[in-house]
């Protein structure tokens, strides 16, 4: 049920049992029995407990993220570095993970480095980058919009390279919703660490404040000069007039947002490597839902025809089986996904 639903159906209950307050409980949440820091019943975004303040709470139903300051340590980020450099090398080669270089060099055969890699994607097997996502740092405020079963379902190390000229080092705005074939949405989120200070000159985020509260937009490749990294789709028709917040972060600063928030990057003009580590996670009482017929059926075919060419995957396989695959039990029980 969601959260005007739930406020609704609350007042009736109230009503039926004669509370003359009952249309308080929504307009002054600090009156009466109920306590402020658990009970709102007009959020549908964040669950009740008691680790977001009330400002934070307001403040990601309101734009769909929040930046939390300085929640991961040096130490942890020196590690993921480390072991990303690692992972580049091909030192070690975890089941399942995938390094992606820009478009511009996907087709030269120069040695993996990290200089080449542009994005390690599903390190779920690798125990030294994984931790990212059993942090207890993280997992908190995670379970502020999943609740207490947690699963990670969607890794990244994030490279962005200097920009080439060509602008590939750009990501399209788009909603990462398009990619996932699991409901509801408002149980998933993604926590995306800065692993260095990032700003509009090396590539931030920028995100759409508000956009969470819309549907899922149709996403396509971008019609750019330079060329487009595979997968990387973008939303065709947003709304220009949509603010734009460009996230400027300091190492270890954490966004955590909604996954039908229009977000991007810009690129990098810098010459150093803009470095971020993401996890996407889920309600492990999320279902799956099947794409065909919908929006998302572009992807899907992209994605499952990419796993038959790389792993020889015999058909039949649909998104939810690639999804069912790469997720992770990193808190309370796995129930569905
Ligand atoms: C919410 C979240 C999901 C949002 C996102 O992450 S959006 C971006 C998602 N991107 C992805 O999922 C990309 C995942 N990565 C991959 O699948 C792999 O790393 C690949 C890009 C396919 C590379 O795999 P690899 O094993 O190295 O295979 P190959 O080097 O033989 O490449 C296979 C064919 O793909 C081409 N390719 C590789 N990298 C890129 C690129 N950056 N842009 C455009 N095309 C690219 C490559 O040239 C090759 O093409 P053909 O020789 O088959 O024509
Ligand atoms: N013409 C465009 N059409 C669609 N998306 C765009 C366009 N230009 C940029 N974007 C996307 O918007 C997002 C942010 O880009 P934006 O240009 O605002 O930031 P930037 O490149 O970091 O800074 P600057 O404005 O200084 O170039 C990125 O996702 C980028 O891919
Ligand atoms: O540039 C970034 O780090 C963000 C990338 C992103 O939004 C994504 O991969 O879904
Ligand atoms: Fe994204
Ligand atoms: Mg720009």
């Amino acid at each position: 049920m969601d959260g005007a639903r739930a406020a609704s159906r609350l007042r009736v209950v109230l009503g039926h049992l004669g509370c003359p307050s009952a249309g308080a409980v929504i307009a002054h949440p600090t009156a009466g029995a109920v306590s402020s820091a658990s009970f709102h019943p007009q959020f549908q975004y964040t669950l009740d407990n008691n680790v977001l303040s009330l400002e934070q709470r307001k403040f990601y139903e309101e734009n769909g993220f929040l930046v939390i300051k300085n929640l991961v340590s040096d130490a942890d980020i020196e590690r993921f570095r480390n072991e990303f450099e690692r992972l580049c090398r091909q030192e070690v080669k975890p089941a399942g993970l995938m390094l992606m270089k820009d478009v511009t060099i996907a087709k030269t055969d120069l040695a993996p480095s990290e200089r080449v890699i542009t994005k390690a994607q599903d390190f779920q097997e690798d125990e030294e980058l994984f931790r990212y996502c059993t942090l207890p740092e993280i997992l908190k405020y995670v379970e502020c919009f999943t609740g207490p079963n947690i699963m990670a379902m969607h890794t990244m190390l994030i490279n962005k390279p200097p920009d080439s000229g060509k602008k590939t080092s750009r990501h399209p705005l788009h909603q990462d919703l398009h990619y996932f074939p699991f409901r509801p949405s408002n149980s998933i989120v993604c926590a995306w660490t800065a692993m260095e200070h990032i700003d509009r000159n090396n590539g931030c985020l920028v995100v759409l404040p508000g956009t969470h509260k819309g549907t899922l937009k149709p996403h396509d490749y971008p019609q750019w000069e330079g060329g487009v990294n595979i997968m990387f789709h973008g939303i065709q028709d947003y709304d220009e007039n949509n603010a734009r917040v460009h996230l400027v972060m300091e190492k270890g600063d954490t966004v955590f947002f909604h996954p039908l928030l229009i977000h991007g990057s810009g690129q990098n003009r810098t010459q150093g490597f803009r470095k971020a580590i993401s996890c996407h996670f889920a309600s492990a009482n999320c279902h799956y839902i099947d794409v065909k017929g919908t929006s998302q059926e572009n992807i899907e075919n992209e994605i499952v025809s990419l796993a038959e060419k790389l792993y020889g995957v015999k058909d039949g396989v649909s998104l939810k089986d690639v999804w069912r695959f790469r997720g992770r039990l990193v808190k309370g029980q796995r129930v569905n996904l």
